[in-house]
């Protein structure tokens, strides 16, 4: 006989367990599926671990940058330790008692739908009055000839390592590449870098891309843009790969990070009436309404593929599913890359801006050139701030920073294109004396009239 709930979460990353947390308090009859570990990806094999592992290089390069600080090193051992306690040494079962002690009731095993609203997974026969798909995404593999005959090392590879590899070949020069070659960069291995796009971080403002190759390649990473590995074979204990225009790098692994796919092949979606799109993903309405009683939330729609997007659709779907109808909105939700330093962005790029028909105008600052904040905060002062505006609706449509710190500080050009607060509001701002939050000023100041 099938169980009935209120709601049925299929996936508890932190998609589906924002969902069933929302909804548990707002009274419903709660069962969550979980395939693999509770937390999903990014509290095991994606945020948690690269921005634990990311921490220890940070915190290096600005010592060695603070007037008046000597000898900082790096221990890995410590790190690694301390990565092992934050990845919950992949064991959930705290995770799992904690749901149970709560009245949700846990399924570990993957589910398939059986119909529209009836779902199997471990043996047993479900069914809600509504089904929150929350099945997240796994890596794009490329493809490249013997791929599957030397050592590959995905993100769940990467992030969970207990060495640090002398040689790697990094695939992609988005937010993955980018993050794990600055890791291990800052940890010694010899890291080469190749970007199928002309620039790295290519869905962002050029400068971006080109102020991210700087900090690489002062990181020590060898970057190829425009390139892809064509072929990879064994030669002794090394792997040899062959990218497209002939030349060879010689290294112990190679990381792949060359996007994601969403996970939706095994759910057996013919059964719901949902069809998935040519990437994959499942589409949505803007409440993340799926279907009759279907939602999807996180990764899987492939709208803007981050935790705190997921979290967010997952307050919209439950909120509407409780009878507080929400709508989302997208706009200026903020994007970082916890390179070192950080590169954040919001909201649209001039050319995305150009293209939507605004009468666009820019301006960048060099911060150092403007405010005290980098003088204060390291020896060699550094990091620049673009904003992309509307002239006629006279409001903030973007902004880029590259900077310390910029993960934090994004967030009011975030809330100012979220809100639309008109630029003569942005300019009568008085922010603490020395940070880098006054850094907008000036760049507001300098944008043409
Ligand atoms: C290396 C890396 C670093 C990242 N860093 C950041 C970051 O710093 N900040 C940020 O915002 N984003 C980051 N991301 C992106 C972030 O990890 C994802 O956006 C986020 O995990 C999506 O959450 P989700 O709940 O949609 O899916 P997931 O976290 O992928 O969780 C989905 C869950 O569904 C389960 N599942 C799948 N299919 C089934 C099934 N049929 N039945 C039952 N269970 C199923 C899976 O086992 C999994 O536990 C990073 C990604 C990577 C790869
Ligand atoms: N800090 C964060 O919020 C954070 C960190 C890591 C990942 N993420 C998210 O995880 C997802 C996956 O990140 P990602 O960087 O893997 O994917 P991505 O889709 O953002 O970028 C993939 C990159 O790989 C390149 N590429 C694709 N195929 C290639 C090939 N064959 N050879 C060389 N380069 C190739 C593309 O040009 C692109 O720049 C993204 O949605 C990202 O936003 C977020």
């Amino acid at each position: 006989m099938s169980a009935s709930f209120d709601t049925i979460v299929i996936g508890t990353g932190p998609a589906g367990e924002a969902a069933a947390a929302r909804l548990h308090s707002g009274g419903q009859r709660i069962a969550v599926i979980e395939a693999e570990l509770i937390g999903g990806e990014c509290a095991y094999w994606a945020c948690i671990p690269s921005k634990t592992l990311l921490r220890a290089p940070e915190a290096r390069t600005e010592a060695d940058r603070a007037q008046g600080v000597t000898d900082p090193s790096l221990d890995w051992a410590d790190l690694r330790a301390y990565r092992d306690y934050m990845i919950r040494h992949l064991d959930d079962s705290a995770q799992v008692s904690g749901y149970q002690d709560q009245g949700i009731t846990v399924v570990k095993g993957q589910a398939a739908f059986t119909g529209p609203r009836t779902v199997t997974a471990a043996g047993r026969e479900m069914s809600a009055d509504n089904i929150i798909i929350a099945t997240g995404s796994q890596p794009r593999i490329p493809l490249i000839k013997g791929l599957a005959d030397v050592p590959v090392w995905t993100n769940r590879e990467a992030t969970t390592l207990t060495d640090i590899p002398e040689r790697a070949l990094v695939i992609g020069g988005s937010a993955v590449g980018v993050e794990l070659s600055t890791f291990l960069a800052r940890f010694g291995t010899q890291v080469t870098l190749v970007q199928s796009a002309g620039r790295l971080l290519d869905r962002e403002d050029p400068r971006v891309g080109e102020l991210a190759a700087a900090h690489l390649t002062e990181a020590g990473i060898t970057l190829h843009t425009s390139r892809t590995a064509r072929s990879a074979r064994r030669e002794g204990d090394d792997t040899l790969v062959t990218l497209d225009d002939g030349s060879e790098v010689r290294v112990d692994v190679i990381i792949i990070g060359a996007g994601r796919r969403p996970r939706t092949a095994d759910l057996n979606l013919e059964r719901t009436g949902i069809t998935v799109d040519d990437r994959g993903a499942i589409p949505i309405d803007a409440s993340c309404r799926a279907g009759d009683g279907l939602w999807a939330i996180g990764d899987v729609t492939a709208v803007m593929p981050f935790t705190h997007v997921g979290m967010y659709q997952a307050r919209i779907a439950a909120d509407t599913i409780l009878g507080r109808h929400r709508t989302a909105t997208y706009d200026g939700i903020p994007r970082v890359v916890f390179g070192v330093p950080e590169i954040a962005a919001a909201g649209l790029t001039a050319a995305a801006a150009t293209a939507a028909g605004h009468d666009v105008i820019t301006t960048e600052l060099d911060l150092a050139d403007s405010i005290a904040r980098p003088y204060t905060f390291e020896k060699q002062p550094r990091g620049t701030l673009g904003l992309v505006a509307d002239r006629t609706e006279q409001r903030l449509l973007g902004a880029y920073a590259v900077a310390p710190l910029a993960s934090e500080w994004i967030h009011q050009a975030s809330l100012a294109i979220r809100a639309r607060i008109p630029l003569t509001v942005l300019r009568d701002q008085a922010a603490q004396f020395p940070t880098y939050s006054e850094a907008y000023l000036a760049a507001l100041e300098a944008l043409p009239q």
